[in-house]
């Protein structure tokens, strides 16, 4: 398993350090063994999970910059991409959300089997999490949550002015009825980012969203608004 990650590793052109790579096998070994009790992601094989979800969460890498140092990941399921982005980088803090309790159970068994110390977790929905957190983080990660213009109001209000909302896609569907809400929420696209994973090679996409100025607070609406009445 060690020789496929680190060939997949190598293809993708990211280097990890032994001791990070050690932790993200332990991260992967303890995602198998859970998911056979509890469902926690529907790709079932180690080879599997390594590339669609270790691999495809440290594509954002490329992405990331040095200054940006606390995060958001709404919707973060069994901790993609932020679990495996705060192993890879212990001196960020990282704040993983998902309204699933027992998805975020399982986090915190992560987080205390691996000493991990820069990492939060909150099983509240992003709607109802925002107060207090308003304007609050460098940058928003968002991967298979749900269309973009729902997430944009889910995440928007999270960040910072100028910071940016690294939203992971597999295609650019969703960007034409994105306008408006990219509008409401004062920010743009910035740029977009194409990869493809190294073994299947199937293409996946990184949107990187500027937030321009401050979000009115009447966003996000109330709980459950965003994805029945979508901007
Ligand atoms: C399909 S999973 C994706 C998980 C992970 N990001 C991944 O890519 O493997 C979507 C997750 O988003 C969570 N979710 C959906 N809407 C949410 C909201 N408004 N606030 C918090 N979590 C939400 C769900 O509970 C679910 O676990």
């Amino acid at each position: 398993m060690k020789d496929y990650f680190e060939n997949l590793l190598l293809k993708a052109e990211i280097s990890l350090e032994k001791e990070k790579l050690e932790k993200m096998l332990d991260f992967l070994e303890l995602l198998y063994e859970k998911n056979k009790v509890i469902n926690l992601t529907a790709i079932r094989e180690k080879n599997g999970m390594l590339e669609k979800h270790f691999i495809d969460s440290l594509l954002l890498t490329k992405v990331i910059k040095d200054e940006e140092k606390s995060f958001i990941d709404v919707g973060t399921g069994a901790g993609f991409p932020g679990l495996v982005l705060a192993i890879f980088y212990p001196e960020k803090e990282f704040l993983l959300v998902d309204s699933v309790r027992k998805k975020i159970n399982f986090i915190n068994e992560v987080i205390e089997k691996l000493n991990l110390k820069n990492v939060q977790t909150s099983f509240k929905r992003a709607e109802e999490l925002i107060k207090g957190k308003r304007e609050t983080f460098d940058c928003a990660l968002c991967r298979g949550v749900a269309n973009l213009r729902i997430i944009l109001e889910y995440m928007i209000p999270f960040i910072k002015v100028n910071g940016r909302f690294l939203p992971q896609k597999l295609n650019l569907n969703e960007l034409d009825e994105s306008k408006n809400a990219l509008s409401k929420l004062n920010s743009k696209i910035e740029n977009i980012h194409k990869f493809n994973l190294p073994d299947s090679c199937d293409e996946r996409i990184i949107l990187e969203i500027k937030k321009t100025k401050k979000t009115d607070e009447k966003y996000p609406r109330k709980t459950g608004i965003p994805s029945k009445k979508p901007l």
